[in-house]
């Protein structure tokens, strides 16, 4: 079967794509590093693509606010292109920086371009929070997460900005959508408001939404760090079945083979 060609869009500041690459690889897709300014040059174009990511990292120095720059520059010069893309039903995954830009475009929650409805805040504890945390996935229609509903999944999370907040209205309405995919969780599964396991002070413990359709996928925490045994910090103790992050990279990857 022919491998499914994913645009890594990438930036200055961007520092997560290579890892993102790796894990399209391992899980079976055809991964190409993307520069923006590639897109706004029409170099290359969105549609010669099945899955659009946009990785972690710090896109223009996390300046104004993290992933603002890049949603800015996408909503200013790419909007036809990227709205298409959801459009026509392809999978978009954002990873931490990525989530921040999804937000601060409108792809998150609602899909649409321009319609800003959530915002990623600075961490409770006012510093960068790096560590492993336990998330619990939800039961939804999210694509990336096909056949995980009720696991716990150890990821590492990254970020100085990563609070999810917004609106009563808006939160009853990714509630009754089930949207949120993922929550911080204490090791059993029950999510958490209490620090360290919520590392940021999330509302609802929120570490991760889809939009309606849930081809649009959103997190803080990082699967990419997790698609090798080694890359956990217990590896030599604890058995996985297999690495928690590799999943949703290859669901990503059927749900384009099926398309
Ligand atoms: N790992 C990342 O993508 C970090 C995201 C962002 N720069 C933050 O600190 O919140």
């Amino acid at each position: 079967m022919k491998k499914p060609q994913v645009c890594i869009l990438r930036t200055d500041g961007t520092n997560c794509d290579r890892e993102t690459a790796y894990a399209f690889e391992r899980a079976g897709g055809d991964p190409h590093l993307v520069h923006v300014n590639q897109l706004r040059a029409g170099k290359k174009k969105l549609t010669e693509y099945q899955i659009l990511v946009i990785p972690g990292g710090f896109s223009y120095g996390d300046d104004v606010h993290s992933g603002k720059i890049l949603a800015v520059e996408l909503t200013s010069f790419l909007k036809e292109q990227l709205q298409e893309f959801v459009d026509a039903g392809k999978p978009v995954l954002g990873i931490c920086n990525g989530f921040q830009v999804l937000v601060r475009t409108g792809l998150l929650p609602a899909a649409k371009m321009g319609d800003i409805r959530t915002t990623l805040m600075h961490n409770d504890s006012g510093r960068f929070e790096c560590r492993w945390v336990y998330l619990r996935v939800e039961d939804t229609p999210c694509i990336f997460t096909r056949g995980l509903a009720g696991r716990v999944l150890h990821f590492q999370a990254a970020h100085g900005e990563g609070k999810f907040y917004t609106d009563a209205r808006t939160l009853a309405s990714i509630e009754a959508g089930k949207q949120v995919v993922f929550r911080y969780a204490t090791s059993d599964g029950s999510p958490t408001g209490v620090y360290p396991y919520n590392p940021n002070g999330s509302l609802a413990a929120i570490a991760g939404i889809c939009d309606p359709s849930g081809r649009v996928l959103g997190l803080m925490p990082h699967p990419e760090r997790f698609v090798d045994f080694t890359q956990h910090p217990n590896w030599r103790r604890q058995q996985f079945h297999e690495p928690h992050g590799l999943p949703i990279f290859r669901n990503a990857v059927a749900y384009a083979q099926e398309m």
